[in-house]
């Protein structure tokens, strides 16, 4: 039998019950006896594979790591780094400072030294608050607060 090359998306199984062959939608997991020959759909809008992100992180002194290239042994309380995380947001909603900029100065991860970019990243890369902060961001968009385990963030979606 000629090989069979399949429209993208779509994968042959065999069923066990009649001894058939199937095909299966691998983006809707919907499947179908007769062989397709167009592209699979992709059913409802899953959003994007990945999102890129630059993030203006706080640390704390319950933080996972409570240290950064910022101050050696950081002593602040979670709720001191969220009031600073807050006025930060504030000051780049008002315009009256870039994110780029406050990231670099005042970011608690060592992302701070490209302006707080993470770089492009998928689900599964980063702590679930952050990246559940993240993909549900428009590009452009300024996030609320986030708690991490690395602690208290700011997340703006770039691409
Ligand atoms: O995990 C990192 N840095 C940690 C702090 C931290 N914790 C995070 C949790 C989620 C997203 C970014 C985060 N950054 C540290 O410096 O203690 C990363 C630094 C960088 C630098 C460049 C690109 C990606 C990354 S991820």
């Amino acid at each position: 039998m000629a090989d069979e090359t399949l429209p993208v998306g779509w994968e042959k199984r065999l069923s066990r019950s009649t001894g058939q062959h199937y095909y299966l939608n691998i983006y809707t997991k919907e499947s179908q006896w007769d062989a397709p020959s167009e592209p699979a759909e992709r059913g409802q809008s899953s959003g994007p594979d990945q999102v890129q992100c630059s993030h203006l992180l706080v640390k704390h002194k319950d933080s996972r790591r409570p240290s950064s290239w910022r101050e050696e042994v950081i002593t602040r309380s979670k709720e001191e780094a969220l009031e600073l995380v807050k006025m930060y947001r504030e000051q780049i909603a008002q315009g009256k400072a870039s994110f780029a900029e406050l990231a670099t100065k005042y970011s608690d991860c060592s992302s701070a030294k490209r302006g707080g970019d993470l770089g492009p990243f998928g689900k599964g890369a980063m702590q679930k608050p952050f990246e559940d902060s993240a993909f549900s961001l428009k590009v452009g968009e300024l996030s609320d607060p986030v708690f991490t385990d690395s602690g208290v963030h700011i997340i703006l979606r770039t691409v």
